[in-house]
Formats: structure tokens, C-alpha cells, sequence
């Protein structure tokens, strides 16, 4: 089991800082991290793979910074959308050679690719260019890449895109086997597919990272019954009405009564995931 932690991070280009300075601790479990189109998941997701440097501050793996120890860093493993093998050598090709830079010697790394191909369902494919693979097939070799080397911390960009329904299901299976005793962050665009997963929802927005809050720190609202306005009703009939987090039922009533509006009954009510995480990307607000 591996915690990474990242102290003060600005994931970023040279001359472009993407983000705030940031610190977030993310323990075994599914973290799924959500963002709008250019918010800098993959970014952040590089930087926290080693693969470009942080423009400051450190990323740790168990306390140890990834910077300073290669075999810090050799305990992350990540999964871009695009995949990363060699399209002019074949499967094993590509996964010998990646076992090889990882420091494996041949008897292991033999046997480690053919107990990937037959976990990954590659067996028949071994032989094959990478460049001649469909996208699910490519994608299921660069997932038996990545696992070669049992990385405890795994990064994976969006790593359903482009699956049929079949892939993506066996591989949110696997995900959750993982993160059984890893640490997994998961970028989406889905928010349904980060309900599923998450032990944990972040979202990058402006720079900075927002976690969902736990249920019961959900902003408040309330619904009303029968209003007036009967076109806002639900078909429940009830009103949904949203206010500040200090607003109380009585700032509620008083605000219906100077407004004219008669109403049979009110409640209190909080926010639910999905709504809380769309008013963070800043779909709703
Ligand atoms: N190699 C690069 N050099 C300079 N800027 C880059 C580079 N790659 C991405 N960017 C910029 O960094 C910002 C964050 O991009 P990034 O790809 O990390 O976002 P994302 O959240 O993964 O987006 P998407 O959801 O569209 O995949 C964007 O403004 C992008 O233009």
C-alpha cells in the first residue's frame, strides 16, 4: 500500500503554470478526479507520474520525493489516453522492452508478459504490430504494460474512452480490484462513472482542487410544496429552492411571505452528489 502526497505542487510548462500551488494526501481507494476540457487533469496526472516536472514544491510517494529516488518513482505507474507503445514493434516487443527499462531480468520479464497476456486476453496479439491493434485492443496491451511491474500508485486518463461497453465494464472491475490495496486516481469526464467508482471525487477547477464534500456538509436547500408558479413545480411537487449555506427556514418563510407566495408545506433538504459536483466544475450555479 502506498500513499502519495503532493506538498505545495505547480503542475505546469515551462512559463505556464497550470495550477495553484497544491497539497492533497491520496491513501488506497479510487480517487476520481473531474475537470472541464483544458482544467489540467492530464497535467497534473504527468506530473504526479514523474513524467514532467513539478514547476515547484515535491511530489512524495510513502514520504520518499519521486524526484530523488527512482524507485519511488518506479511505484507509479500511469496510463495516458494515448497509449504508450512503439507502434512499429509488436506487442511483446513493446512489453519486453518496457519490462527491460524497469529493470527486470529475462527470465522474469518472460514470465510476467505471459501471465499479462493471458490477464489482459492479449495472448493471440502478442505478435502483433501495436499500430495494426484496434483502440480497445491497444488499450488492453497498454494496460498489461502498466501492470507489468505491479505499480502501487496508478494514474489513468481516462482510461474507458473509446471501449465498448464489454472492455469497460471488465476494466472498472479490474480498477476496483486494484484499488483494493493501491492507490488509484481516475480522470473522467463522466460524472455517472465517477459515482460508480470513487471512494473519493476531486475536482480541478481555476487551478485548485475541490473535494466533494462528505454528504452531511453538502450545501442546504429547501423544497416547497404547491407554489403559485406551478411550471417550476417537479412532478413530485415539490419546488426546489437553493440559498446560502447560513440561510435558515425561518430567512426562507419570510422571504415567501413578503413575496406573496403561499405555499401548503416546507422542507429542508441537501444537495445530492450529482448536483454538488456539477455546481464545482461549474455547470450549475
Ligand atoms: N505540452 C504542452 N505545453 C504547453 N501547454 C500545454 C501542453 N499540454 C497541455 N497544455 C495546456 O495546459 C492546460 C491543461 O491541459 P490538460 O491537457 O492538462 O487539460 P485536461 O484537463 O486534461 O483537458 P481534457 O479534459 O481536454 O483532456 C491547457 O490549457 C493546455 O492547453
Amino acid at each position: 500500500m502506498s500513499e502519495v502526497r503532493l506538498e505545495q505542487v505547480v503542475a505546469g510548462y515551462r512559463r505556464r503554470p497550470v495550477t495553484a500551488p497544491l497539497d492533497l494526501a491520496l491513501a488506497p481507494g479510487v480517487h476520481v478526479l473531474l475537470g472541464r476540457n483544458g482544467a489540467g487533469k492530464t497535467t497534473l496526472m504527468r506530473t504526479l507520474a514523474g513524467i514532467l516536472p513539478p514547476l515547484s514544491g515535491r511530489v512524495r510517494v510513502d514520504g520518499t520525493d519521486i524526484a530523488e529516488d527512482p524507485d519511488a518513482k518506479r511505484r507509479i505507474g500511469m496510463l495516458s489516453h494515448r497509449a504508450a507503445l512503439a507502434p512499429q514493434l509488436t506487442v511483446r516487443d513493446n512489453l519486453d522492452f518496457w519490462a527491460t527499462i524497469q529493470g527486470l531480468p529475462r527470465d522474469e520479464r518472460a514470465r510476467r508478459i505471459a501471465g499479462a497476456a493471458e490477464r489482459f486476453d492479449i495472448a493471440a496479439l502478442l505478435g502483433r504490430r501495436t499500430a495494426r491493434l484496434s483502440r480497445g485492443q491497444l488499450q488492453r496491451a497498454d494496460l498489461a504494460r502498466l501492470l507489468l511491474t505491479d505499480p502501487q500508485v496508478l494514474l489513468l486518463d481516462e482510461p474507458l474512452t473509446g471501449l465498448d461497453p464489454v472492455s469497460a465494464a471488465a476494466t472498472r472491475e479490474l480498477v476496483r480490484d486494484w484499488a483494493a490495496d493501491r492507490t488509484v486516481l481516475y480522470s473522467t469526464h463522466s460524472v455517472p462513472e465517477a459515482l460508480t467508482l470513487a471512494s473519493g471525487i476531486l475536482v480541478l477547477k481555476d487551478g485548485t482542487i475541490a473535494s466533494l464534500p462528505a454528504e452531511a456538509d453538502r450545501e442546504p436547500g429547501f423544497e416547497l410544496r404547491r407554489t403559485p408558479s406551478a411550471a417550476s413545480t417537479r412532478e413530485d411537487g415539490w419546488t426546489p429552492v437553493e440559498v446560502g449555506p447560513d440561510t435558515t427556514i425561518g430567512d426562507v418563510v419570510a422571504g415567501l411571505v413578503r413575496d406573496g407566495v403561499t405555499v401548503s408545506d416546507i422542507r429542508p433538504v441537501r444537495a445530492d452528489t450529482e448536483t454538488t459536483v456539477h455546481r464545482l466544475l461549474g455547470g450549475v450555479s
